[in-house]
C-alpha cells in the first residue's frame, strides 16, 4: 500500500487513529497500540524486553522505539533477541521525543503502519518513547492506551508531585522495587500517593530484574487486549 511520507498527518488515515478501532483496508482489525513512556533510564526498555519475552509465544507482538539520534534502544532489543529483527522498527527523532509521540506522529504512524503491512494480523505494537521527563504523553491519534514508567530510585515524592505521566496514564509502572531499600524509598507511601493523584486508573510495581517481575504488566495488557478484541470493530 502507499505509505505516507509527508509530516502531516492525513485525516482518515487509512488505519483509523489510536481509540477508533476502524478497521484495515483489507477488513481486519488493526492492532492494539501502546504507548510507553517515562523519563531517562527507569526502565521503559526493560519492560518492553520483558513483555515480548512474556507475551511472544502467545501474541504476534511488535516494537517501535524512538531516540533522539541513535537506534540504541532497538539495537538493545535486538541484541536481547527479544522478537525477530523485522518486528523491530528505530525511529530516529532529532530532536525532542516528545514532538514525535505527542505533535508530529506521523514517523511513528508510518512504523505502525509498515509493520502491519509487512508482517500481517498483528496483536499488540508496543511504542517506546525516548526517554524525556514527567511530563511526556502520547497523542490519541497514535496509542489506544499509554503506560507511563517511573522508577523508585527517580524519589519517592514522583508520584505525590503528579503531571501528566503519574495522573492520566492508563497503567503507571512503578520499577525497581528490588531498590526501595537501598534508596530509602517508601513504597506504601508511593501507592498512597499515586492512588491519590490516579483514583481507580491501576497501578504495577515491577522489579524487571526479578523472574516473573513483569506479570502484573503483562496481565494488564492481556485485559486491555481482550477489551479491544471484544468491542464492535
Ligand atoms: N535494579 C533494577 N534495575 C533495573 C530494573 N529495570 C531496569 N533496570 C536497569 O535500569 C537501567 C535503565 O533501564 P532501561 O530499560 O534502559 O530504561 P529506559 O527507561 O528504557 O531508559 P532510556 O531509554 O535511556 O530512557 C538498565 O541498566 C536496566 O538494567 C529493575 O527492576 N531493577
Amino acid at each position: 500500500m502507499h505509505l505516507h511520507h509527508s509530516h502531516d498527518v492525513p485525516e482518515g488515515r487509512s488505519y483509523g487513529p489510536g481509540g477508533s478501532r476502524s478497521p484495515r483496508p483489507d477488513g481486519r482489525r488493526r492492532a492494539l497500540r501502546i504507548g510507553l513512556g517515562g523519563p531517562v533510564g527507569t526502565g521503559k526498555t526493560a519492560t518492553v524486553a520483558a513483555l515480548c519475552r512474556a507475551l511472544r509465544d502467545e501474541l504476534s507482538i511488535a516494537v517501535v522505539t524512538n531516540d533522539i539520534y541513535t537506534r540504541e534502544d532497538a539495537e538493545f532489543l535486538l541484541r536481547q533477541a527479544v522478537l525477530p529483527a523485522e518486528r523491530i522498527r528505530a525511529v530516529e527523532t532529532g530532536a525532542c521525543p516528545h514532538t514525535a509521540i505527542r505533535d508530529d506522529i506521523s514517523a511513528n504512524l508510518e512504523a505502525v503502519e509498515d509493520l502491519e503491512d509487512q508482517l500481517g494480523p498483528l496483536d499488540v505494537i508496543l511504542i517506546e518513547s525516548g526517554g524525556d521527563n514527567l511530563t511526556a504523553t502520547f497523542s490519541k491519534g497514535l496509542v489506544d492506551a499509554q503506560i507511563f514508567v517511573i522508577d523508585v530510585a527517580g524519589g519517592d515524592d514522583i508520584p505525590r508531585k503528579g503531571g501528566p505521566g503519574v495522573t492520566t496514564s492508563d497503567l503507571l509502572v512503578i520499577n525497581k522495587t528490588d531498590l526501595a531499600p537501598h534508596v530509602g524509598a517508601d513504597l506504601e507511601a508511593m501507592a498512597r500517593d499515586a492512588k491519590a493523584q490516579r483514583g481507580d486508573l491501576p497501578v504495577a510495581f515491577t522489579a524487571l530484574k526479578t523472574e516473573g517481575g513483569v506479570t502484573p504488566v503483562s496481565d494488564w495488557l492481556r485485559e486491555r487486549l481482550a477489551a479491544w478484541t471484544s468491542a464492535p470493530a
